[in-house]
């Protein structure tokens, strides 16, 4: 019970004043919150440092409060150093709920949408088959070549640049940013996370250093947002701009108020900061289920073979056709999904549910992990086993539901960036296993590979693997080539 008398909802008994703090572990905390909920139930209230956190460990709490309840469970809990003093919260992903709010997604579905596909989906299959040729070429770095493939679909899409490599220097201020963005927000890095009155103290102060560095960490990125954009700009003048998110909004609207600009410019970047660690993570789970099973990967190439044949690579049309692949796509999302606690969503007023109280201001996480591995929705759930979504459910029973609906989170602030992300994932799937055969894949020193638990996003810790040649397709290298040739002078040409 808490001091109004209505009951919170159950969960671990904790310590005074440091609550369940001890108790929740830096790395995988999403697993502890799965084995709660077996205890507790799937609406559980744990705490720390005076903090509430209500975990939702099921498709129906999920469902009742974050979807049906999206009006008072959409904003952002406060993070104080990377949102607050270092400017994130004034990005659309981390953003309080609100006009503004809604004004970005706006801004951000009004490029990512169906009328806008064949533009998207011309440059996803240009650049899946410059991957091919690089990988044909290096495939020891595949993971540079996927990284690579991830930020040039976005840049070109948001500010019509044309990355040749991870050394673009564009590419390397937006992904330091990044970097420095992932560091500030791992769990324990600064104190003032945990005691937010810091926040207030002077920059002077000695111990107050964080300040300092998070001042300097917005000016850079307010740097690097402004000199994307002022490019864009020239380019626009000077009737040389590739069609992209930012010429588009440049010419729409030739004389916006700096307010404008800033909002045209922040939107521009989220494109890669929320969008590339996610796809490039989910594309690398999905090269490990395939070597590690290969019959699964057998069933896939053949069901490609049959669709595409072996004379072009894949398109995004083909998709359709491709019922397998897709299903292989779907235990990528599951098993080791992206987002295993989505973004954490904040409660804005007291609310009630099942008779307990959430109160105003907890932080509201769903637990997207829990979900894609109970049981009763996912039969043997540990198993990579694509089948299952190829199968007609029986008795009517929702069971093996599409693990899309939770992988992009939940409500009024899903993914809006889904179809991009899902057409980037299918492409380079279906090219590389369209030309190669994928194996042997471990970690760096040949043990087990691991997962990064300790962030927002999850993802493969670096491993390497053996990408060869398909020997059902060594005839049809000329075939490759040529089809990148053709996509280079098409590129070329749009250059001009
Ligand atoms: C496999 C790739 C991706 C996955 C798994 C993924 C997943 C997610 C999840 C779980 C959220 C949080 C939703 C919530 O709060 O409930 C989110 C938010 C977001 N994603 Fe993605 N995402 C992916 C790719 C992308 C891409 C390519 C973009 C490019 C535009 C993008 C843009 C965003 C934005 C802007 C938000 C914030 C939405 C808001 O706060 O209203 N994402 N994504």
């Amino acid at each position: 019970y808490d001091r109004r008398g209505a009951p919170l909802p159950p969960g671990p008994r904790g310590l005074p004043v440091l609550g369940n703090a001890l108790q929740v572990p830096t790395a995988f905390s999403w697993l502890k919150f799965t084995e709660w909920a077996k205890t507790y139930g799937d609406v559980i209230h744990v705490s720390a440092l005076q903090c509430s956190f209500i975990i939702l460990s099921s498709r129906e709490a999920i469902t009742d409060l974050l979807e049906k309840r999206g009006a008072i469970y959409s904003d952002r809990p406060i993070i104080p150093m990377a949102g607050e003093l270092a400017g994130s919260a004034k990005h659309t992903p981390l953003m309080q709920y609100g006009d503004r709010h809604k004004e970005g997604r706006k801004l951000i579905l009004g490029m990512i949408n169906v009328r806008n596909a064949p533009m998207l989906h011309a440059i996803q299959e240009a650049k899946a088959a410059q991957l091919v040729s690089r990988l044909a070429q290096d495939p020891s770095n595949f993971s540079r070549h996927i990284r690579w493939l991830v930020a040039s679909v976005v840049l070109q899409i948001t500010h019509g640049l044309i990355i040749d490599s991870c050394d673009d220097p564009h590419l390397r201020t937006v992904q330091e940013g990044m970097d420095e963005f992932s560091r500030m927000t791992a769990p324990g890095a600064y104190l003032v996370d945990s005691l937010p009155f810091l926040m207030h103290i002077p920059e002077w102060i000695p111990g107050a250093g964080f300040k300092k560095e998070a001042r300097e960490h917005e000016e850079r990125d307010t740097k690097i947002m402004e000199e994307l954009w002022n490019l864009v700009k020239e380019q626009v003048a000077q009737g040389t701009a590739l069609p992209s998110f930012a010429a588009e909004l440049i010419q729409k609207n030739p004389d916006p108020s700096s307010d404008e600009e800033d909002m045209y410019s922040r939107n521009a970047i989220a494109f890669f900061s929320a969008g590339s660690d996610t796809t490039v993570s989910v594309i690398n789970s999905f090269l490990i289920i395939v070597a590690q099973h290969p019959e699964i990967q057998r069933r896939a190439q053949s069901e490609i073979d049959q669709v595409v044949g072996h004379a072009r690579l894949p398109k995004l049309s083909d998709r359709k056709d491709l019922p397998y692949l897709n299903a292989v796509l779907k235990e990528a999302h599951r098993i080791n999904p992206v987002g295993p606690l989505s973004l954490p969503h904040k409660v804005r007023q007291d609310d009630n549910y099942r008779g307990y109280r959430i109160p105003a201001g907890a932080t509201v996480l769903g637990n997207t992990w829990a979900i894609m591995h109970d049981p009763a929705l996912y039969p043997d759930p540990h198993k990579v086993h694509p089948e299952r979504y190829l199968t007609p459910n029986e008795g009517g029973e929702k069971i093996n539901p599409d693990p899309r609906d939770f992988a992009f989170g939940y409500g009024r602030r899903v993914c809006p960036g889904q179809m991009l992300a899902e057409g980037t994932f299918f492409i380079a799937a279906a090219a590389i296993l369209s030309v190669f055969s994928v194996s042997d894949a471990v970690s760096l020193d040949g043990a087990e590979i691991n997962y990064e638990g300790g962030g927002i996003i999850s993802h493969p810790c670096p491993f390497r693997c053996n990408i060869t040649p398909s020997r059902r397709r060594r005839g049809t290298s000329n075939c490759i080539s040529l089809t990148c040739t053709q996509w280079l002078i098409l590129s070329i040409l749009r250059c001009i």
